[in-house]
C-alpha cells in the first residue's frame, strides 16, 4: 500500500485542496438549517415577507457556494485519482515489460490483465472517494451534533444516543458484508477470466460446436456471482430499514422533547426543524461513510494485489550463475552449447538434458523432434528468454551471462511459433526490428521472407492497416510478415521456431533459398516438424524427450540416428521403399 502511495506524490496540492473544499461545502451545509430556523421563527412568525425573501436568497447563496466548493473538490480529487491511476498503470506496464519469462509464466496473462485494468480502476476509485469523504463525513456527523448542542443541550442528548446506535447498525452491517464482498470479487474474477477465454477462443468454440456447453458453463459462473451479490445485497439492504426506524424514532422523540422545550420557551419552532435537519444529515453521512469504508477496503485489497506484481524482482533474465572463465573457442563459432540443461521453475523434471553442439557463423542448423521434445526450449535459451540450469552457453565467443538482455536481443532475431502482429500499419510492424529502417531495407526483408507480394497486393502497401492480432492476414501471410520483421534488424543469429509451418512447400523452399543467399549470412536455427524444411541444413539436431538423439547432416543421420529415420521415413515412406530396394 505504502509503495503505491508514492504515486500520489505529484498531487500533494490536490490531496490537500480536495478534502479542504469538501469541508468548506460541509460548513455551508451545516449553516442551512440555521437559516431555515430563522425563516420560520422570524419571517413566518412575523409575516415578514422581505425577511423571508432575504433569507431564501441567503440559502441560495449558501447553496451556490456549496456547489462551487463541491465541484472544485471533485476536480482536485478526480485529478489526483486519475493521475494516481495513470502512474500505477504505467509503472505496472513498465514493470511487466521487464519481467523474466519465468515470472511472466508464473503470474499468468489473465491475472496481469486484471491487475492492469479492474484492480487499478478500483484503487483509483478508492483514492477519489477517500479524498472527498474522509474528512467531510466525520466532520458533518460531529459538526451536526455540536450544532444541536448549541441549539439546546436537552434535545441534543437524543443525538448522543442515536449516533452510536446508528453507527453500530451501519458499521455492523459493513463488518459482516466486507468479507462477503471479497467473495463477490473472486467470483467476478472468475467470470472475467471465463469471458476473456471465450472471446479469444470464440472461433475454436464455434468450430467444435461448443457454444451451448460454453453458454451453460458461463451461465453457471454468472449465477454464482449473482447469488453472492444478492446475498450481500440483502444484508446491505437491511441497513436502510433499520437505520430509518432508528432515525424516525429519534426524530419523533426529538419533536416531542423539542415541543416541550418550545412550550417552556427554551427553544423556538424553527430550532426544532433545524434539529430534525441535522438528524437527517447525520444519517446520510453515516451511510456515505459506510460506503467509503467498503470502497476503501476493496481498493486496499486491489493495491495489495498490484503491489504483489510490482514486488516481483525485475530483470528480463535471471542470471543464476557467475560469469565463468572464457573457454577457448574457434573464431568462427557463433553459438556453442556445452552440456546444457534446463529445468523450468516449478517443473519437476528437466526439459533439456546435456545438450552439446556448436554452430558456426553463417551455418544453418535444423532442429527436429517430436512434440514436447524440447525444440522451442532449446532455441529460447539463445536470446536468454529462460536461464539454462546446467552447463554453459557461449555466443560469439563470450559466455551468455556476460551479455545484457539488450545486447542479446540485438544479436538474435526470433520468429515465434505463433505469428503475432500488432494493430497499426505493416510498416509499423516491420519497424519493430529497426525503428529507422529504410525503404530498401524493408523491401529486402520482405523479399527474403517471401512477403513482398503479400504487401504489394494490399491497398496502401506498407501503409496498409493491420487489424488487432493481424486478423486481416492469413496464417501464412502473418508468418511471412513476422519473418520479415525479424530480418529487418539484420540479426547475427536468426531463429525460425516452426515459423514456416503455414507456408506451402514451394514458398518454404524459396524462403530457405533466399535466406541462404543473404549478403550477410546469419547463423540460422530452423525448428521444424517437417523433415523437408531442415534436410538441407549444415547440421541437424535431433531431439528426443529433451535429449540430443543425434547430430549431423541429413545423410549422416539417416544412417546413424534411429529417431531421425523414424521421423523422415514417416513423412517420406516412398524413400524407405527405395532404400530397401
Ligand atoms: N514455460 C514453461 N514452463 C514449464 N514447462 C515448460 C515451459 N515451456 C515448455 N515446457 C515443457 O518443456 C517441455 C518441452 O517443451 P517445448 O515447447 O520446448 O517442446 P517442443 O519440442 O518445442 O514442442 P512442440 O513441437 O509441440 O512445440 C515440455 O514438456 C513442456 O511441457
Amino acid at each position: 500500500m505504502k509503495q503505491l502511495l508514492a504515486y500520489l506524490k505529484n498531487y500533494k496540492k490536490e490531496c490537500v485542496f480536495a478534502p479542504l473544499f469538501k469541508m468548506l461545502e460541509a460548513i455551508f451545509e451545516l449553516l442551512v438549517p440555521l437559516v431555515m430556523a430563522a425563516v420560520i421563527d422570524k419571517g413566518i412568525a412575523n409575516h415578514d415577507i422581505p425577511y423571508i425573501v432575504k433569507m431564501c436568497l441567503v440559502m441560495v447563496f449558501l447553496g451556490i457556494i456549496g456547489l462551487i466548493s463541491s465541484v472544485t473538490a471533485q476536480y482536485f480529487a478526480a485529478k489526483a485519482a486519475t493521475g494516481f491511476g495513470t502512474g500505477v498503470r504505467h509503472a505496472l506496464f513498465s514493470h511487466i515489460q521487464r519481467l523474466s519469462f519465468t515470472n511472466l509464466d508464473k503470474a499468468g496473462t489473465a491475472t496481469l490483465i486484471t491487475r492492469m485494468t479492474s484492480d487499478v480502476n478500483q484503487a483509483q476509485n478508492g483514492v477519489n472517494m477517500v479524498l472527498r469523504l474522509f474528512l467531510r463525513s466525520p466532520f458533518i456527523v460531529f459538526g451536526a451534533m455540536i450544532m444541536a448542542f448549541t441549539i439546546d443541550v436537552r434535545s441534543a442528548m437524543v443525538f448522543v444516543i442515536t449516533i452510536p446506535l446508528l453507527s453500530i447498525v451501519v458499521f455492523g452491517v459493513m463488518y459482516v458484508s466486507i468479507p462477503l464482498y471479497k467473495k463477490v470479487q473472486n467470483r467476478l474474477d472468475s467470470v472475467t477470466l471465463s469471458t476473456r477465454e471465450n472471446l479469444t477462443g470464440v472461433r475454436v468454440i464455434r468450430a467444435f460446436h461448443l457454444e451451448e456447453e460454453e453458454k451453460e458453463k458461463y451461465q453457471e459462473k454468472n449465477q454464482e456471482l449473482t447469488k453472492m451479490q444478492m446475498f450481500v445485497g440483502k444484508i446491505s439492504g437491511l441497513m436502510n430499514p433499520v437505520t430509518y426506524v432508528i432515525i424516525n424514532g429519534a426524530t419523533a422523540y426529538l419533536i416531542y422533547v423539542g415541543a416541550l422545550q418550545v412550550d417552556t420557551g427554551v427553544i423556538t419552532q424553527g430550532e426544532v426543524v433545524a434539529l430534525v435537519n441535522y438528524m437527517s444529515q447525520i444519517l446520510v453521512e453515516l451511510i456515505k461513510l459506510a460506503n467509503l469504508i467498503v470502497t476503501v477496503t476493496k481498493a486496499i485489497a486491489c493495491c495489495n494485489r498490484i503491489e504483489s506484481i510490482l514486488e516481483i524482482p525485475e530483470g528480463e533474465r535471471e542470471l543464476k550463475r557467475e560469469v565463468r572463465e572464457e573457454l577457448p573457442q574457434e573464431a568462427d563459432e557463433m553459438v556453442v552449447f556445452s552440456h546444457v540443461g534446463l529445468t523450468y521453475e516449478n517443473a519437476g523434471a528437466e526439459s533439456l538434458t546435456d545438450i552439446t553442439f556448436s554452430a558456426k557463423k553463417g551455418e544453418t542448423i535444423g532442429i527436429i523432434g517430436g512434440t514436447g521434445s524440447g525444440k522451442t526450449s532449446l532455441v529460447h535459451l539463445i536470446p536468454g528468454f529462460y536461464p539454462h540450469t546446467a552447463g554453459s552457453i557461449r555466443i560469439d565467443g563470450k559466455q551468455i551471462e556476460s551479455y545484457s538482455s539488450e545486447e542479446l536481443r540485438d544479436m538474435v532475431g526470433i520468429v515465434m511459433q505463433k505469428a503475432v502482429l500488432f494493430a497499426g500499419s505493416i510498416r509499423k510492424n516491420l519497424c519493430w526490428g529497426k525503428t529507422d529502417a529504410t525503404e530498401e531495407e524493408l523491401t529486402e526483408a520482405l523479399r527474403i521472407a517471401q512477403a513482398y507480394e503479400v504487401v504489394e497486393k494490399k491497398e496502401g502497401k506498407l501503409e496498409a492497416e493491420v487489424a488487432q492480432g493481424g486478423k486481416n492476414f492469413s496464417g501464412g501471410q502473418k508468418q511471412r510478415l513476422t519473418i520479415a520483421r525479424a530480418l529487418v534488424k539484420k540479426p547475427k543469429i536468426l531463429i525460425l521456431d516452426d515459423s514456416a509451418s503455414a507456408l506451402d512447400y514451394a514458398t518454404d523452399a524459396a524462403l530457405r533459398r533466399a535466406i541462404a543467399g543473404m549478403k550477410e549470412q546469419p547463423t540460422v536455427f530452423i525448428v521444424s516438424q517437417r523433415a523437408s524444411s531442415i534436410q538441407y541444413a549444415d547440421k541437424i539436431l535431433v531431439l528426443d524427450d529433451g535429449e540430443l538423439a543425434g547430430i549431423g547432416t541429413h545423410k549422416e543421420l539417416l544412417q546413424t540416428c534411429g529417431v531421425y529415420q523414424e521421423i523422415y521415413y514417416s513423412q517420406f515412406p516412398e524413400k524407405k521403399q527405395k532404400g530397401a530396394e
